[in-house]
């Protein structure tokens, strides 16, 4: 009995001492000049109901607070905002002191030089180099004749196959990429690197716990790997003297490009390359296949766009730059598969200083996330917002307007957007034409917190 009622005043004190604990953090933050919201437990926050209820949880507190709040997510206090014209303002202003708020530990394994981990006049030199790199010019002339000529082998021989579209997709993501950057060398180091670049991103999104066997240690090895492949390659194609058509090539000619970096900041640049066009490319096009799938009308009007380009061509032509830019239906397929399936949540900013947003004054080092789950969904902007119609998105004027956070905005709008989607158009391209397919079935996807099919997702495949 006495150890019952023991057992018992442990218990009432401890929710009691949790229930001061809870009171005490939102007191703690309660001024008023922060905007309403809640905050959780000391430390932890609110992370496991973000976690845990995902994109519920955000609309519930936009329904008790609005479309801009405070919270305690992921280690930092956090303003969530999804208000479209809020979200412009933050976007347009890094040089206020809204500078990129990605975790210090995933900027640790992409680099010093890595482009989110930069600001100011090192950021512009970076986003300028990168930018000389994947220019329309450079797009139409270098970028797509190898785009083509990767999809239209990564893609063949598919028939009367069961294949998981997710690694595939994951696959291509990075080999096409990886030819991009590093032209016919390419396929020689493809085998070492691509199993380093796996690890090197599953760190990036891993708890940072640098203990030996976990994912963060891992992928700091695996860095440290994909920098030593890198430069060596870099200090071959030195001594060959001989100068590449490739991204690696360009950014190594003095002559003609006029954004010098140095060998670190070049090999920074290529895994932001690698890395900023994986996941986003690899799912949308996943994405892509499965709305394709479930949505036979859409299939058929894309594929009539891609026979339409085929008919003109023998077997043994490329794709040129008229041809893409002639696959309206695709780009608006795209669109409508990464607003519906909300292929990227949001961007993460932070404060330099304490600064006045929407009326309130923010602290230094709080988070903003710019969500922009809600806003894809608000039928404001897209009537019939959870259907997949990718018609809507033939009225161009809807890729202009601050509801389209597809790509980011502002300072820091995606500078791959015409890239990825020259990939994902290219892929549809050469797998519409070639094959019909259908689900396995069973396989679960993932939406929140990112999205994905923890176990594949297989389709079969025959010809068309
Ligand atoms: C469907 C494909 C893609 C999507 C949905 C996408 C999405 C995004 C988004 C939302 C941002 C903004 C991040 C922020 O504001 O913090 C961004 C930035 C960026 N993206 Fe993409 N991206 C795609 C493809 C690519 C590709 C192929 C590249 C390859 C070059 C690329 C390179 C970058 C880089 C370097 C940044 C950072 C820009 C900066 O900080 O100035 N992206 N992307």
């Amino acid at each position: 009995m006495a150890f019952f009622l023991v057992v018992v005043a442990v218990i009432f004190g401890l929710c009691m001492l949790s229930a001061a604990l809870f009171r005490w953090n939102e007191i703690r933050y309660s001024n008023k000049s922060l905007p309403p919201g809640t905050m959780g437990w000391p430390l932890f926050g609110e992370t496991t109901q973000f976690l845990q209820q995902g994109p519920s949880f955000m609309q519930n507190q936009r329904a008790r607070y609005g479309n801009f709040f405070k919270s305690h997510i992921l280690g930092c206090p956090t303003i969530v905002s999804m208000d479209p014209e809020l979200n412009g303002y933050i976007l347009i202003n890094e040089a206020k002191g809204l500078v990129p708020g990605y975790p210090q530990s995933m900027l640790d394994i992409l680099g010093k030089y890595n482009i989110a981990a930069v600001h100011g006049a090192a950021h512009k030199h970076m986003r300028g180099a990168l930018l000389s790199l994947i220019s329309p010019t450079m797009i139409r002339d270098q970028i797509l004749p190898k785009i083509d000529e990767f999809m239209r082998s990564h893609w063949s021989n598919l028939e009367n196959n069961v294949i998981d579209i997710q690694e595939k997709t994951k696959e291509m993501a990075f080999l096409s990429s990886l030819k991009q950057i590093a032209g016919i060398q390419s396929s020689s180091i493809a085998q070492e690197i691509m199993p380093e670049f796996f690890k090197l991103v599953l760190g990036t999104i891993s708890l940072p716990i640098n203990l030996p066997n976990t994912n963060y240690r891992r992928s700091f090895q695996a860095r440290k790997n994909i920098v030593s492949i890198l430069r060596k390659l870099i200090e071959d194609r030195r001594t060959s003297k001989k100068i590449q058509q490739d991204m690696l090539g360009f950014m190594m000619n003095e002559e003609t490009n006029r954004y010098k970096l140095t060998d670190d900041e070049m090999i920074d640049q290529i895994i932001t390359i690698l890395y900023s066009g994986y996941e986003t490319v690899s799912t949308t096009s996943m994405m892509a296949i499965k709305y394709l799938h479930d949505h036979p009308k859409a299939l058929d009007e894309l594929r009539k766009e891609h026979m339409a380009i085929r008919e003109k061509k023998r077997p043994e032509d490329p794709i040129d730059y008229n041809d893409y830019k002639a696959m309206r239906f695709t780009r608006a397929v795209i669109f409508e598969t990464s607003r519906l399936a909300t292929i990227v949540n949001g961007v993460l900013r932070k404060t330099t200083q304490d600064m006045e947003l929407n009326g309130y004054i923010i602290p230094k080092g709080w988070r903003i996330y710019v969500y922009a789950r809600e806003v894809n969904y608000d039928s404001r902007f897209y009537p019939d917002a959870y259907t997949f119609n990718p018609w809507r998105w033939l009225d161009k004027s809807l890729e202009y307007q601050n509801s389209f956070l597809i790509f980011g905005g502002g300072t820091r709008l995606c500078p791959g957007k015409e890239l990825g989607v020259a990939e994902i158009s290219t892929f549809l391209h050469y797998f519409v034409t070639r094959y019909r397919w259908e689900e396995v079935g069973g396989d679960k996807l993932m939406k929140f917190p990112r999205v994905q099919a923890p176990n594949g997702l297989r389709i079969r495949v025959s010809t068309y």
